[in-house]
């Protein structure tokens, strides 16, 4: 029975090779030497002989090796090479063959009657009669450049060729060397698909056209090219689970990750590889998840985009399919509705101010920065530890209530009172920054005039510390050095005096507080205080503040930025006209 049905298959295959010289010619297990490579593909390479006949081919797309599966010759050396190449995650043996028998047969009329086929892989995994291995590289370039003119028979074959390779890539099970040399994605914005794989920084095709073009000329660091590390799993994980703006083909890459990491699960490496992607492409992670933003186009309603574009208002309120649409003009204006302007169930508990100057807060968000929980210095160590804080007199108020208030002469000197040596201890109520007694409900919004703004969802007392203004302490060398270089083409400046000449910079790094916008006529002020060693920075409210409302502080030209002065729109009766005057960082800091 298994010898009729192999007679039927190498007829078929013999047929097949002589009618269009398919990539399944017969080779032994030796390395092709440099005249096959060269050789006319018309023409067999190896002559056939009775154990090499051709049951199947797998391809490897990247590497362009063909691993043949040869007839029945149980040779133990030749086993363990297929084992080997299986092993090594080319692909499962039976599966290799199955495979490629049905890619065969997509050629080949005659071999299409595939119950035949799939009994004979059966034979062949039950009584190891498809042992034989040859493996051969294909210098398909090289070929090709060797001969002057694409003739039609070879331009045949070439079709076969990748017509083969790509029917097993398509139907592999996501677990072969295969499928994964051929992943490709951009490093920059993680995509899986473009019109053309470009070369970046990080090496052959780990750019896509887009993000290629865009850097191109215009010599930008290499680590732009380091945002997805590895396969972006997690993108395509939330986007299948979403089910949206996805093809089928992602769709199915999906599934085959999930199975394979499903499978593996209990294996160490697998597992850490996919906690890996996860860590590694955070960043884009969280572009995703975090933001929460969704499309602003009513038949769409997307939360899942690489790219965020800007719509009508020149906001980024589109996700990227319709951002497109809408620049090419195929997108209605009046489909374009940003998600809050719509008062639903989610908008329901804010009153219709909060919801004005929270309609487009979702609709976009602030430059990534990092929230950081104390200052960062730089150039130098801090101090604080180094030193103390002065002990102030005042003794534990007999009523319970908490001491150090007003009278306290550490805080009428700016002073914060230290956990250790104030008198009141634990009862002292001049250790704001210490204890971080901010306001925990803030809120940035966007402000349509200001760029981004800090309101407060809370009434706020008059004196009361609202937030701390954290950031990089830097030199003024370095912060204008910083100016010329990475602030050049920005007006959002995040600079603000610290002491000794030392100045802020929460661009980076910083707190909430990075976003109060200036006024002339502010609702609060900025105030010093000294503990230890250092100082706090600390935006205290000027009056009392109700909820909703935003936060201004005079910046009276405490914040440093390009020396040149920046047009007011604080929208205030009081309103000077400019934030600053023109002026240099190092005049600014001297004050
Ligand atoms: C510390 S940032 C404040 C947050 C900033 N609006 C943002 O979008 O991130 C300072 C920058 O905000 C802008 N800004 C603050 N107050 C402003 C005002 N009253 N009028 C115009 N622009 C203002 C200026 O571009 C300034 O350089």
């Amino acid at each position: 029975m298994l010898s009729r049905i192999l007679q039927s298959i190498n007829t078929n295959v013999r047929e097949l090779r002589g009618r269009q010289q398919s990539p399944l010619s017969p080779i032994s297990a030796k390395a092709v030497s440099a005249d096959e490579k060269d050789h006319d593909p018309g023409v067999p390479l190896v002559q056939e002989s009775k154990s090499t006949e051709i049951l199947a081919v797998a391809g490897d797309n990247k590497s362009r090796q063909l691993l043949f599966c040869g007839g029945d010759l149980p040779v133990p050396a030749k086993q363990r090479a297929v084992t080997t190449y299986c092993e090594k995650g080319a692909v499962h043996l039976e599966k290799t063959v199955e495979l490629c028998l049905k890619a065969n047969s997509l050629n080949d009329p005659l071999t299409r009657s595939s119950s035949k086929l799939s009994r004979t892989v059966h034979l062949a995994k039950h009584k190891s009669t498809v042992l034989h291995v040859g493996v051969r590289q294909i210098d398909r370039k090289r070929k090709l450049s060797n001969q002057p003119a694409l003739d039609t028979r070879k331009k045949h074959r070439k079709d076969i060729e990748t017509q083969v390779t790509d029917n097993i890539i398509s139907i592999g099970n996501g677990n072969t060397k295969s499928r994964q040399s051929r992943r490709r994605w951009c490093r920059r914005c993680g995509t899986i698909e473009t019109c053309r794989w470009r070369t970046s920084p990080a090496g052959s095709q780990t750019a896509c056209n887009a993000c290629y073009l865009m850097v191109k000329g215009k010599s930008l660091p290499d680590t732009e090219f380091e945002n997805f590390l590895i396969y972006p799993l997690e993108t395509l994980k939330i986007s299948v689970q979403s089910g949206e703006h996805i093809k089928k083909s992602q769709k199915a890459n999906m599934q085959n990750t999930k199975q394979l990491y499903a499978k593996n699960a209990n294996k160490t490496s697998s597992a850490s590889l996919y906690e890996k992607t996860a860590v590694i492409n955070n960043n884009k992670k969280l572009t995703v998840e975090a933001t929460a933003m969704q499309c602003a186009n009513i038949q769409c309603r997307t939360k899942i985009t690489l790219v965020w574009r800007r719509g009508p208002d020149g906001v980024k309120c589109l996700c990227n399919r319709c951002g497109l649409r809408w620049a090419n003009d195929r997108l209605p204006k009046d489909q374009i509705v940003p998600v809050n302007f719509i008062p639903d169930k989610t908008c329901a508990h804010l009153s219709l101010k909060e919801l004005s100057v929270s309609s487009l807060s979702q609709a976009e968000r602030p430059n990534p920065y990092v929230k950081i929980r104390s200052n960062i210095f730089v150039e130098r160590k801090h101090t604080r530890h180094n030193r103390k804080s002065p002990v102030c007199q005042c003794t534990i108020p007999v009523d319970g209530s908490l001491g150090c208030s007003e009278d306290c002469l550490n805080r009428m000197m700016f002073y914060e009172c230290d956990v250790q040596t104030c008198p009141c201890g634990k009862l002292c109520s001049n250790q704001r920054f210490q204890h971080k007694e901010e306001v925990n409900d803030l809120n940035v919004f966007w402000t349509n005039r200001r760029g981004w703004g800090l309101q407060t969802l809370t009434d706020i007392k008059v004196g009361q510390l609202i937030a701390e203004y954290r950031g990089e302490i830097i030199s003024q060398k370095l912060c204008e050095e910083r100016l010329r270089t990475v602030y050049k083409d920005t007006n959002n400046f995040y600079f603000l005096d610290y002491q000794n000449g030392e100045v802020i910079d929460a661009a980076a790094k910083g707190s909430d507080a990075r976003f109060v916008n200036h006024s002339c006529d502010p609702n609060c002020h900025i105030e010093k205080w000294a503990i230890g060693g250092e100082v706090c920075v600390g935006i205290f409210a000027s009056q009392d503040i109700s909820a909703g409302s935003e936060l201004f502080y005079d910046y009276n030209y405490t914040l440093i930025g390009s020396g040149v002065s920046q047009k007011c729109r604080c929208e205030s009766t009081k309103c000077r006209g400019y934030m600053g005057r023109k002026a240099s960082v190092r005049e600014h800091s001297s004050k």
